[in-house]
């Protein structure tokens, strides 16, 4: 098994450019998430990668070489807006698709019990795709990615409207796949799942990948944060501590951020707070996934706004992207 390059797509939908110098690989045997706000460009890097949609300029590779028809055919895919026959038995769906992509009609029955088995559909083989739960199709549809053994996993929110269960099932197959040394790439809104899963994380914002990572890679490049529980201290009790940002009050905690260039600054702020009385938390915190989507979303919001000097403002550019409530409006 090989790298999937994804090398500086760009693409625009008319005025709207979707894409801008999107670069990330993912490597063998590597679980990627791919998360960012809704309209950030997520489905057009993944339909791209799946040689769907053409890109204005930038290329996609596997191992080296540009990605042609042949090795198209060897990627799993699971598109945004699934794409089954709602009329037809999801085991002779399973079995054209196979057929589809080069199985022999004996290879393609196996794969297709194989998969609705793992899968936990097998019951269900019988009946038409409309029939079944959404839950139950979205199964479907990732037993349609994978009943051709791909060489990559190309996912398009898969877990979206999964039960708990169903996304336990999921996770299993993706490591499983992944353990196998297949690169496997999926978008995700539910970052507690992207960190659980993944072995690195992009997060991408208006087209632009803008972090790329470890999640304990990313993590570093965070400010170091504190939790205090100080349930005697008056409100704004941190605000005058230098080299200390206080980042919200939560009842009796105080979440705050330290520069790590202001020496002695934790030490100063847990005398502050016990100058207010018992102390009864003082710890250091790791960021959430969650967290740093925030903030890297929101600093590039700041920078944008100190760039355009406007308030939410994507700046004057007029291909800029729509922001994510223009586009949820
Ligand atoms: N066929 C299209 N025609 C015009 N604009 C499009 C088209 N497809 C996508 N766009 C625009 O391109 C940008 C990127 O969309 P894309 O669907 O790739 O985002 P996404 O990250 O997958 O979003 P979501 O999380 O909501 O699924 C958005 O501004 C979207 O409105």
């Amino acid at each position: 098994m090989a790298t999937l390059e994804i090398d500086r797509l760009n693409k625009t939908y008319g005025t709207v450019r979707a894409l801008r110098d999107m670069s990330f690989t993912v490597g063998a045997g590597e679980i990627f998430g791919f998360v960012g706000s809704n309209g950030a460009g997520k489905t057009t890097t993944m339909r791209i990668a799946l040689g769907v949609l053409a890109p204005d300029s930038g290329e996609v590779r596997w191992d080296g070489r540009p990605l042609d028809l042949a090795m198209r055919r060897r990627i799993g895919y699971m598109p945004e807006e699934r794409g089954l026959y709602p009329r037809m038995k999801v085991g002779d769906q399973l079995v054209y698709l196979a057929r589809l992509h080069g199985l022999s009609p004996a290879a393609a029955r196996t794969a297709m019990e194989h998969w609705t088995q793992v899968l936990g559909i097998d019951s269900r083989r019988g009946d038409d795709v409309l029939k079944l739960s959404l839950g139950n199709q979205q199964r479907v549809q990732l037993a349609a990615a994978l009943v051709h053994d791909p060489d990559i996993l190309v996912l398009d929110e898969p877990f979206s409207g999964l039960d708990p269960v169903a996304v336990d099932v999921m996770s299993g197959v993706l490591r499983d796949r992944a353990a196998a040394g297949v690169p496997v790439v999926f978008s995700s809104h539910q970052l507690d799942l992207v960190e659980r899963l993944c072995d690195r994380v992009g997060i991408v914002k208006a087209g632009e990948m803008v972090e790329v990572g470890g999640i304990e890679e990313l993590r570093a490049t965070q400010r170091p944060q504190w939790v205090v529980d100080a349930p005697q201290a008056p409100p704004g009790w941190a605000a005058e501590v230098p080299g200390v940002h206080v980042v919200r009050y939560d009842g009796a905690r105080t979440f705050l951020e330290v520069d790590p260039a202001h020496e002695g600054a934790e030490q100063a702020v847990l005398r502050a707070a016990l100058a207010t009385g018992p102390v009864r938390e003082f710890t250091p915190q790791r960021p959430s996934l969650t967290e740093l989507f925030r903030h890297v979303v929101s600093s590039d919001d700041a920078a944008a706004d100190a760039a355009s000097g406007g308030a939410g403002s994507t700046g004057d550019d007029p291909t800029a992207p729509p922001t994510r409530q223009e586009v949820s409006a």
